[in-house]
């Protein structure tokens, strides 16, 4: 935390960019009661975000203490420069690489006040774009990098994490640099890694597919994003992807003579490293991972059958950490796979059969 005392959020904000990510934070901050005012080059994505209850129409004399543009990233750093100059509001972004539109906004120091501008980067979303896929939630626990540049006014880095705060998200606070090499790791590649397994799809034949399951599901689920948005990103940090990249063409090369062996040992190194990398990421709210079990359990196909599942859960007392649900349309019962603390998974069994649920070890 940059100062003892963060300073209040007292609105207005005003978001430019009224998509999945500035609708949201609108939202958020319409529910703590801030003004709050939309821009957006789309009169139909501002049109559905008012409707949403996400913020209002600028009037003059507006007077923002806060601007966040979320834009696409083509468009920040103009974005932040037509901010800068036109408000005395502290500016934010929250695009998804932080060095480049920096640097453009630097180039352009001269004509604007750079100690009021502080970029970050909210590290939830989803593979839907525009107002409708927002949500007040979606920061909820969520990390959130707060990248200052070295001249960035210390009270305007207070006022973004108190934003990343009220949002619900965890302010981490580091270098533009350093952001764009760690999101290179944690969000491109495995961006990348999901469009090349989802690639693989496209020509498989149908009775091949008909037996996915929810592993190439989760697997290939942020392939489904914008390519255009996507594109952009890639193309703001490629050093440091290029850099991933080329590290991950020798680990293929490394794979593919594991697998050609007949030994089997390397291939269970290989193997070995991914179960300790899936254990390195941390857990929710930025805490040690903890180790999770899923339990299966077999919900007929009636309205409120979920409902009565996660009632029967609370009141077992077992926290449900994430949950998916295998839905065959062919089927009376959907499964749904409750995933929950490894320590509670046995006495979670055992209590909803008792409830007379069908559960699968
Ligand atoms: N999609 C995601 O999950 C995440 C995206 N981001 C970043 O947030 C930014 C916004 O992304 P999304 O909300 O997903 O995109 P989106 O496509 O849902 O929303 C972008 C909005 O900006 C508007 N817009 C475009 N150019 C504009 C301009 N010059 N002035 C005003 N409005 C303009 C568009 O009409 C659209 O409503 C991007 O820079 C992205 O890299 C950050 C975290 C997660
Ligand atoms: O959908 C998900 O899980 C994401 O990871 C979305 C996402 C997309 C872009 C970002 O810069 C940050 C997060």
């Amino acid at each position: 935390m940059t100062d003892d005392v963060l300073p209040d959020l007292a609105g207005p904000i005003e978001v430019v960019g009224a998509g999945l990510i500035g609708t949201s934070v609108g939202l958020v901050c319409r529910r703590l009661g801030l003004d709050v005012i939309l821009r957006d080059t789309s009169a139909e994505n501002l049109r559905t975000a008012h409707g949403l209850g996400a913020g209002r129409a600028p009037l003059p004399g507006d007077r923002p203490q806060l601007v966040v543009v979320a834009v696409p990233p083509v468009a920040i750093a103009d974005a932040i420069v037509d901010a800068l100059g036109r408000t005395d509001a502290v500016v934010t972004d929250v695009g998804s690489v932080k060095a480049a539109p920096l640097a453009a906004v630097a180039a352009r120091a001269s004509a604007v006040d750079l100690r009021r501008y502080v970029g970050s980067h909210p590290m939830a979303g989803s593979e839907r774009s525009g107002p409708l896929a927002a949500s007040a939630a979606l920061f909820d626990g969520r990390p959130w990098a707060v990248t200052p540049h070295e001249g960035a006014d210390p009270r305007a880095v207070g006022l973004v994490e108190a934003l990343v705060l009220e949002c619900g998200a965890s302010p981490r606070v580091m270098s533009p640099a350093e952001h764009d090499r760690a999101v290179a790791r944690i969000s491109h590649l495995p961006h990348l890694a999901a469009v090349l397994v989802a690639g693989r799809l496209v020509t498989a034949p149908e009775e091949h597919l008909a037996l996915s399951g929810q592993g190439v599901r989760d697997v290939t689920r942020v392939a489904a994003s914008d390519p255009a948005l996507w594109r952009q990103i890639l193309e703001a940090n490629s050093t440091a992807v290029l850099d991933l990249l080329a590290e991950v063409r020798s680990d293929l090369d490394e794979l593919m003579s594991a697998v050609a062996a007949d030994t089997g040992a390397d291939l269970v190194e290989i193997l070995a490293r991914g179960n300790a990398g899936t254990q390195a990421i941390p857990g929710k709210h930025g805490g040690p991972a903890r180790p999770t079990r899923s339990v299966f359990v077999s919900v007929p196909d009636h309205p409120g059958e979920l409902a009565r599942l996660f009632g029967d859960a609370g009141e077992i007392g077992v926290n449900i950490e994430d949950v998916r649900i295998d839905h065959d349309p062919g089927r009376p019962v959907g499964l749904t796979e409750l995933v929950v603390d490894r320590s509670s998974a046995e006495h979670l069994l055992a209590a909803l059969e008792s409830r007379g649920w069908t559960t699968h070890r």
